[in-house]
């Protein structure tokens, strides 16, 4: 992996931040120097080839205006109309890096305004406002009609990770003006308002389309309430040294993004030149009934797409013959069911020992619970979902988990989690802090859906998928993923050769799953638009998102 790869792997709170910028400083590194170097990065990436501006132009050419030719040798990147560029500038380095970006503008022949609403600047800050000034660019106090009055752009540099408090009128009321808007807005380092490690907004937040975050990601822009704000967002690399990183979070750190990079260091999952099927694991799944008889066909589905060497699918007797025209590969067996249509127990003679993972939960009903029971004190690596976690909420989840052996896995959405863990705080808000306060209560690897799902280890460790499609937002594609992962985690039980595989690997295929599914959500959401992305089709996509042998 390269050191960009490395890079994007890694997540960050404000106080890890400051701690590696200070180890950066007392190295020798100017903050003046640091500062331009970061800001001249932005500005090529707002204005330089293939820059954000080109792209956002495109928006606002039905917005024709007169202005003189720029004869600027960037110029040629974007339309003619696009000219006048307001920037917000807070009191910290966010705004002083917000400042030098105002004068490269102002020098690319740019109609630059400022709107700086504080009498006090930070030393440094302060030195290039003046300097701003001294090179003719308007600074306005408030919100002026003539700042705002056919602005193309916004650069938002009022706070990064140093706000410490909710922001208050006058800016708050800023804050909400320029969002309404609707322009067009790239925010430096993270949208001004929301909290660097939680990704809550405090009071108000700039809305951007485009979040320019700064050397390393904050953990706040990973956070799903967060995401409304942060528009398209992207990592502005300043060769920050990958020791200083190791110093202050470790040689791996604790909250990791999933990149692609990572997810295919994993994915496919490895086949020796000579292997057989049930060294390739051996998943049991244990799913539908009469009435929700379609889940358990996605649920298969997803399994097949994993490689898994043996796929054995329990269900309802009544819907046995549905399975197998649907998979031929696979051992359907057809148990005996309730009036209602659930499998009432596993027929007799089915001995779990012999499967190396079990995913039980998809269209199950509550009706089944038995044989959620029944894995549940098995000995062997458990994925739970859907129903299967609903039942196990029912018995008590820390206590039941806590009488297993084996590595028991539970992807709930937030619904199901704070069902699942009714004293812990709600995963709506802290998602990072309550999955990592999940596992380590319940020792279980805990998956938390969401825009972006969040997997973590009893021991703390916290993997985030960054990237995903709202067209995921649909029923079944959860039940996909169920089986995706329970086939990955079939076969790396069984590659582990007897050693047992340690949480964190399991987590980390789990991860690699989950990014596998997104992506396969994004590709066909590319392909089909996000209407066309029914739990189905997606099963259809996921090889193609590992087999482009990139
Ligand atoms: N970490 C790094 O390596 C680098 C950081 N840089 C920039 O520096 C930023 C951090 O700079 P700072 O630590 O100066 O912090 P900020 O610029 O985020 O803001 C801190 C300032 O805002 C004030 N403040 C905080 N909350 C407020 C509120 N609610 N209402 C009003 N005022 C409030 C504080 O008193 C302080 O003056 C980063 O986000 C980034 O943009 C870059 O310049 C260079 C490299
Ligand atoms: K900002």
């Amino acid at each position: 992996m390269n050191r960009l790869e490395q890079i994007q792997q890694v997540t960050v709170t404000a106080q890890q931040m400051r701690d590696i910028e200070g180890r950066i400083f007392a190295a020798g590194m100017p903050v003046a120097a640091l500062m331009e170097k970061v800001a001249g990065a932005i500005v090529d990436r707002i204005i330089g080839d293939g820059g954000l501006v080109k792209h956002l132009g495109a928006s606002i050419l039905a917005t024709p205006k007169n202005y003189p030719p720029n004869t600027s040798p960037l110029y040629k990147n974007f339309p003619p109309q696009f000219r006048k560029v307001t920037i917000l500038v807070g009191p910290g380095h966010n705004g002083g890096d917000a400042l030098v970006v105002a004068r490269e503008l102002h020098f690319q022949g740019f109609i630059v305004g400022i709107y700086c609403p504080f009498p006090k600047l930070k030393e440094l800050t302060s030195q290039h406002a003046q300097y701003a000034k001294s090179l003719g660019i308007p600074f306005y106090e408030q919100i002026d009609n003539n700042l705002l009055k056919d602005c193309d752009l916004i650069i938002d540099g009022l706070f990064g990770f140093g706000l410490e408090r909710e922001i208050s009128d006058p800016i708050a009321s800023a804050i909400n003006q320029i969002n309404q808007l609707a322009k067009p807005i790239i925010s430096i380092d993270l949208p001004s308002g929301i909290h660097t490690d939680t990704g809550e907004v405090l009071g108000t937040a700039i809305r951007a389309t485009h979040t320019l975050c700064l050397g390393l990601w904050k953990q706040g822009l990973l956070q799903d309430r967060a995401l409304e704000y942060v528009g398209k967002a992207e990592l502005i690399d300043f060769d920050i040294p990958l020791a200083d990183i190791a110093a202050i979070l470790g040689e791996t750190p604790q909250i990791q993004r999933v990149t692609k990079a990572f997810a295919l260091a994993h994915l496919p999952l490895t086949r020796p030149p000579v292997t057989h099927k049930y060294k390739m694991g051996h998943l049991l799944l244990i799913c539908g009934s009469r009435r929700y008889a379609g889940g358990a066909i996605l649920t298969a589905l997803g399994a097949r797409a994993s490689g898994v060497g043996m796929l054995s699918i329990a269900v309802p007797e009544s819907i046995k013959p549905l399975l197998v025209s649907h998979l031929p590969e696979a051992l359907i067996i057809g148990c005996p069911e309730t009036e209602s249509g659930a499998i009432s127990h596993l027929l007799e003679g089915i001995d779990l020992e012999s499967y190396n993972a079990i995913a039980c939960g998809p269209g199950l009903t509550k009706d089944a619970t038995s044989v959620a029971k029944l894995v549940l004190d098995s000995d062997i690596p458990l994925l739970l979902d859907a129903d299967g976690l609903n039942i196990l909420a029912q018995m008590g989840t820390i206590p039941k988990l806590s009488k297993r052996q084996a590595l028991t896995i539970l992807t709930p959405h937030t619904g199901e989690f704070k069902r699942l863990f009714p004293d812990l705080p709600d995963s709506t808000q802290d998602r990072v802090n309550a999955v990592r306060e999940a596992s380590r209560l319940s020792s279980a690897i805990v998956l938390l859906k969401g825009a972006r799902t969040a997997i973590a280890t009893p021991d703390g460790s916290v993997f985030i998928v960054p990237e995903s499609t709202p067209a995921l937002a649909r029923g079944g594609s959860g039940d996909v993923l169920t089986g995706l992962l329970g086939g990955l985690v079939a076969q790396s039980s069984a590659c582990s050769c007897g050693t047992g595989v340690s949480p964190v690997s399991l987590a980390e295929i789990v991860a690699a799953g989950a990014w596998w599914h997104a992506q396969a959500g994004i590709l066909a959401a590319q392909e089909r638009t996000e209407l066309g992305v029914d739990a189905f089709t997606l099963t259809q996509y996921l090889i193609p998102v590992v087999g482009s042998g990139e």
